[in-house]
């Protein structure tokens, strides 16, 4: 889950869109971009690193132009060489960049098509590059000059006809506009907003997350649909059109359980309130299951988890305490790249305070146990810092299968839940008790907020992929491709050789 945004404004873009990039940090910290559209060409700055580290004065000086778009990204697929960050450019038809938020499921075989079909070269590993020619050759064959909206419309018809797996994208077609759509399974966020100026001309953005809106001044519109493109001309005008033949919103639901900022509403369900529920379902559970489990005191595990735990601590009736502290330069150590650097960032980034767990029987909280890095350590520091009994307590279900839809778990056996029970996972993480929400509780706490869900992405817990193209064979090439030993012995290589062609600049 990367972090996309794009503005078709009246004035200079590229401050907002840093700022909006910077909001939208939490959903990837390993690269970061911008491109805008000045003089009739366009301007680019992407590398890896964060937003703050990539983006130098003098870069920002350089991306004029009044539309633009960035991306942050998380990889989940290719490598994560600077080669890789995005958005990606392609020269024909006009000059276009896209930046993308999702996995494709059929990359490979879109690459194939790209190369002995439509004689396109392709020069990374990136899925986001397949998609960007594959929407690039679509753009050609519908292209009637000028360029219509309809024609833009016709190739995001054919993309969605030929693409499979989690996409929400954002492109800048030049001297015409951009372009914005969500996959038909509306698996990844996006948003659309307005600003309204003085003068009565109106601004456009699109982005992953509301919150990146509420930070520039937009104000929501609405959610893009699953299947629909927006189009906005460079004067300015906007059109959207349903451009898949069988629509069917299933956001993925650890949007909410994670990756989302709580202050973000997707799929107009407020990221907080549903995590508030999920602490209230998961509270119950609690109080039904372990009647005479005696409890002290509710930690949260910073920082995701707060919301959830305060809303637990409410429902048993017991204190709430912060007590760890979180290292504010650490990010997150979940989207982290390689298992080593996850590990070591748990305990730099989260420390005791032995007071709140001295003697005590303690409840810790987490949104979710996925490799267990964080729960084996953090019960380890609770009982360092002296606590009598450890429970934990996790507001997702057992996570057991791949994901294939731009969350980076591509293979089971890194997954702690995978092949083991409840008890079994309880003694890895050498915790005294440990609970998990239910399937059903989790999709019902979002959907609390938006009774109009009537489908989640959830694989993840149960294996079953919405995108109906998943089957052992890929989840096998995957394993194979993403594992990490592959991708270390791939990401040495690289940086040895560093020989790789991209058009970005420095
Ligand atoms: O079982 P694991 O593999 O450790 O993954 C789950 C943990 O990772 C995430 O935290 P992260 O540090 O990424 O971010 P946060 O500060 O937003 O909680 C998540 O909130 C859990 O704490
Ligand atoms: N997390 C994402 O959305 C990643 C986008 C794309 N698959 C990449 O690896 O760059
Ligand atoms: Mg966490």
């Amino acid at each position: 889950m990367c972090g996309i945004v794009g503005i078709v404004g009246t004035t200079p873009v590229n401050q907002a869109l840093y700022d909006a990039l910077t909001v939208l940090q939490h959903r990837g910290q390993d690269a970061a971009g911008i491109v805008t559209i000045a003089d009739g060409n366009f301007k680019q700055r992407k590398a890896n690193g964060l937003v703050k580290d990539v983006f130098e004065t003098r870069h920002m000086q350089r991306l004029k132009g009044n539309m633009g778009i960035g991306h942050v990204r998380y990889p989940t697929a290719g490598s994560s060489s600077a080669a890789e960050a995005q958005p990606f450019y392609v020269n024909s038809p006009f000059g276009i960049t896209l930046a993308h938020n999702g996995n494709l499921t059929n990359a490979k075989d879109l690459r194939e098509q790209q190369t002995r079909l439509a004689r396109r070269h392709i020069n990374t590993t990136s899925d986001s590059e397949v998609l960007l020619n594959v929407f690039a050759h679509e753009l050609e064959r519908a292209v009637d000059m000028p360029l219509r909206a309809d024609d833009v419309f016709a190739a995001v018809s054919r993309v969605h006809r030929q693409v499979r797996g989690a996409y929400a994208v954002v492109a800048l077609i030049i001297g015409h506009g951009m372009v914005a759509f969500r996959d038909p399974h509306g698996i990844r966020p996006l948003v659309l907003g307005r600003r309204v100026n003085e003068d009565g001309s109106i601004e456009y953005m699109v982005a992953s997350e509301s919150v990146a809106l509420d930070v520039i001044g937009f104000e929501l519109m609405r959610d893009v649909a699953p299947g629909e493109a927006i189009y906005i001309s460079e004067q300015g005008q906007l059109f959207s059109l349903q451009c898949a033949d069988n629509p069917k919103l299933s956001p993925c639901i650890f949007e909410y359980v994670y990756f989302a900022r709580p202050d973000s509403c997707i799929d107009k369900v407020s990221v907080y309130a549903a995590r508030v529920h999920m602490g209230r379902k998961l509270g119950e559970k609690i109080k039904r299951e372990w009647q005479d489990l005696d409890i002290d005191v509710v930690i949260p595990i910073p920082e995701t988890s707060c919301d959830i735990a305060l809303e637990i601590a409410q429902c048993l009736g017991k204190p709430y305490r912060q007590g760890f502290v979180k290292n504010r330069y650490i990010g997150r150590t979940f989207i982290m790249p390689g298992q080593k650097q996850r590990k070591k960032s748990v305990r730099s980034k989260l420390n005791a305070i032995s007071s709140e767990f001295k003697g005590k029987k303690v409840l810790l909280v987490d949104d979710s146990i996925v490799r267990g890095t964080t729960s084996g350590q953090i019960i380890d520091m609770a009982r360092e810092a002296g606590a009598e009994k450890v429970y934990f307590a996790s507001a997702a279900p057992e996570i057991r299968f791949p994901n294939v839809y731009g969350i980076d778990m591509p293979t089971s056996n890194e997954l702690i839940a995978y092949g083991r029970d409840v008890d079994e996972i309880c003694s890895l993480i050498r915790a005294d008790g440990l609970i998990f929400q239910d399937l059903d509780d989790l999709q019902a706490a979002v959907r609390e907020e938006n009774p109009a869900l009537t489908q989640f992405e959830t694989s993840v817990f149960n294996g079953h992929y919405v995108t109906g193209d998943v089957d052992q064979s890929y989840l096998n090439y995957l394993n194979v491709l993403r594992n990490d030993d592959a991708k270390a012995v791939r990401e040495w290589s690289e940086g040895v050789a560093d020989l790789e062609l991209y058009n970005g600049e420095s």
